[in-house]
């Protein structure tokens, strides 16, 4: 049993070949949103549910980038809230991924940032 397995045995353990059919070989057509050290792309899993798979950026330089895959992991995983994508789970397999529901409102972020500050306290 993997580290992320014993840490959240909750969160789904994909195979590349699920998320690379899902988001058409992450065609740039899906590419749906970058982040400091990611990027996001939309996909359709076969039973018709829509995902965005966060793509962690392939830097060998940095490998911060890679603990920081595993916090938000970490955190990420534990939160619940209407207006955050829920994290569905992750993959391993060349190169590191996160699941998320696919989210007409972004991240919590944009979330946050596009309600308003109340939106922090709701
Ligand atoms: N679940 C989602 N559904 C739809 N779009 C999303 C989702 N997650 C992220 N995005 C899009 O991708 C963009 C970048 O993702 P995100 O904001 O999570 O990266 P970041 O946290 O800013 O950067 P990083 O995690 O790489 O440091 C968002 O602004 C949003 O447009």
């Amino acid at each position: 049993m993997s580290k992320i397995e014993k840490h959240q045995p909750l969160l789904k353990c994909f195979s590349y070949e699920n998320i690379s059919n899902a988001t058409n070989e992450f065609h740039q057509d899906n590419l749906v949103g970058r982040g400091g050290y990611s990027e996001v792309y939309k996909g359709v899993l076969c039973d018709g549910e829509t995902i965005a798979v966060k793509r962690l950026a392939k830097d060998n330089n940095d490998p911060n980038k890679e603990k920081e895959f595993l916090m938000e992991l970490g955190v990420i995983g534990h939160v619940c809230h209407a207006n955050t994508a829920t994290l569905l789970g992750y993959c391993i397999e060349n190169g590191l991924y996160l699941i998320f529901n696919y989210s007409q409102n972004g991240n919590l972020s944009t979330a946050l940032h596009g309600y308003g500050e109340e939106a922090l306290y709701t």
